[in-house]
């Protein structure tokens, strides 16, 4: 909370230095250029100077973008001083995008604090322009993490933790304890994914598990930083550069010393199994097909932590929080649940495709609150968009939120009603090419999309599943709160998601933990 007011304080003294500035310049100076022949898309009133600045620095971004849009049109020129933005919250505009612009805008040009951050440094997946590096990584990811087969293999590891969670659970209920319920699901999505990355979990005695929760939690507030001194370039990098060179160190000491253990593991066995082993294998191996450095490794790792864990925590929250508001829902899944799989096995990531009305319900939930409203990108090269010209360089912001809820596309867009997707695919892509729209995006598009998403369904199907199987849940008053919080980057409950758990009565054969 103090870190966000410390940014926002920050932003509106730059604010403030920026509109007086631009009045004295646009009175002495300004002249407006227009290029000719160069049929921009159209452009709402904005600052001299600053251009519209002052609309990227409001608190709840998507929906000011969304606003805009809903005034201004589907495809619309900002300016932040020099930068050139295009904001697209259209589905059948980003459907012409990445039907033909997808390798064009396959790289984000984010900033770079510190060429050797863990985070925000030049070696970051996440960050990484499209090229040799990030296809290299990206083959790693899928063949040894998140590809069907590698999921596959991790299967018995994603199986224990969901027991894990569920025994957690049931001890709180025992003791009519309060359940944080975006707290127990990181539990269990830190531990899966260090399991598979690693093929340990991160220690709970030693407070290594506490330290990574801890930085995925802070990364909003570092996060919002990044994106400002991706907004202010230089000025903005110097500006926050102490604060986000001070995190990615801490990211970094906790990652060495996970490395170092997963060295003495390989050196101990010989065996390469998980991703980090094949990581390890190629760093310092001067014939690997790619020279990784040691920081390759550490960022790759601080990416997927942030990108994996902080994502789906706050959907399984917002998705618990509407199962929570609306009863009939929660009849309609416990009915289902118990069907398939009845009263004496818990939920297994095996059931999930059985179960089309709970998938519906997390596609639902994934649609209302996308953890990352609002997606990124860069046109490295003029081209043409609806028959606008989009010069090169230009920042492209495409609105998921307001896609998602855009009502020429979406019956009663802003209500949750999962039986929208009943009997939809799991991506819905067939429908969205034949109607040639990209209306569903809560994992972005293209190649540089999300390679989680399986995962996630996973994750989400699995705790969601095992939350309303085994358990009753009681709040506080009638309703939910579901207001956002003002200024977060990841959509974030306002008022974190705490409930009370009473078992239903089930005779669960769970096997050893
Ligand atoms: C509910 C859960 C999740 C949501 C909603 C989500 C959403 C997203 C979105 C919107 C992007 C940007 C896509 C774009 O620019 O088009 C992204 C990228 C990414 N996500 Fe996820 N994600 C989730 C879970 C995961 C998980 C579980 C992992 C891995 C364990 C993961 C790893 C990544 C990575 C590595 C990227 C960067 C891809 C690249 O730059 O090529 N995500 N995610």
């Amino acid at each position: 909370m103090a870190a966000i007011f410390t940014v926002d304080f920050q932003i509106c003294f730059i604010c403030i230095v920026m509109c007086l500035f631009s009045v004295i310049f646009y009175s002495l100076f300004l002249v407006r250029k227009t290029k000719v022949g160069c049929d921009l898309p159209p452009s709402p009133p904005s600052l001299p100077i600053t251009g519209h600045l002052h609309l990227l620095l409001s608190l709840l971004i998507h929906r000011t973008l969304q606003k805009l849009s809903f005034k201004y049109g589907p495809i619309l020129h900002l300016r932040i001083f020099n930068v050139p933005i295009v904001l697209v919250s259209s589905a059948s505009i980003a459907y012409e995008i990445f039907r033909s612009q997808d390798l064009n805008v396959s790289t984000r040009n984010l900033p770079m604090t510190n060429e050797s951050s863990v985070f925000f440094g030049s070696s970051g997946f996440i960050t990484a322009p499209y090229g040799y590096y990030w296809k290299y990584a990206k083959k790693i990811i899928v063949t040894k993490l998140l590809g069907p087969q590698a999921l596959h293999r991790s299967r018995c590891i994603r199986a224990d933790e969901v027991k894990r969670f569920y025994s957690n659970l049931l001890d709180k209920a025992m003791k009519k304890e309060t359940v944080d319920i975006g707290e127990e699901a990181m539990k269990l999505i830190n531990n899966v994914i260090c399991k598979m990355l690693m093929g340990r979990s991160c220690s709970e005695e030693n407070g290594e598990a506490e330290k990574v929760r801890g930085l995925v939690t802070e990364s909003d507030a570092f996060l919002k930083k990044f994106v400002l001194a991706g907004i202010f370039k230089k000025l903005g990098v110097s500006l926050f550069k102490k604060e986000l060179t001070g995190y990615s160190r801490r990211f970094d000491v906790v990652l060495e010393t996970i490395l170092v253990e997963c060295e003495e593991k390989v050196s101990e066995n010989h065996e390469v199994t998980d991703m980090v082993d094949v990581l390890l294998e190629a760093y310092g191996n001067k014939n690997a097909e790619y020279n990784i450095t040691r920081n390759h490794i550490k960022s790759l790792f601080a990416d997927i932590f942030v990108a994996g864990i902080d994502t789906s925590t706050h959907v399984i929250q917002w998705t618990m929080a509407e199962i929570i508001n609306n009863p009939n829902i929660l009849e309609k899944l416990i009915e289902e649940i118990d069907s398939v799989v009845g009263k004496t096995s818990l939920i297994q990531e095996t059931d999930l495709p059985n179960l089309p009305y709970l998938q519906a319900v997390v596609k639902e939930g994934l649609r209302l609150h996308p953890p990352t409203p609002v997606l990124i990108r860069t046109f490295q090269e003029r081209c043409e968009i609806k028959g606008f010209d989009i010069p090169e360089k230009t920042t492209l912001v495409l609105n998921a939120y307001a896609i998602m809820r855009d009502p020429d596309f979406w019956v009663d867009p802003e209500e949750f009603k999962p039986e929208r997707f009943v009997n939809s695919s799991k991506s819905g892509l067939e429908e969205e090419i034949r109607e040639e729209c990209l209306k569903y995006i809560p994992f972005g598009c293209g190649r540089r999309g999300c390679p989680g998403s399986n995962l996630a369904y996973i994750f989400l199907g699995t705790a969601i599943g095992v939350m309303v199987q085994c358990f009753d849940w009681r709040i506080k008053g009638d309703k939910v709160n579901m207001n956002e919080t003002a200024g977060a980057v990841t959509l974030t409950m306002a008022h974190p998601l705490k409930c009370t758990p009473v078992p239903r009565t089930l005779t669960l054969e769970l096997g050893d933990l």
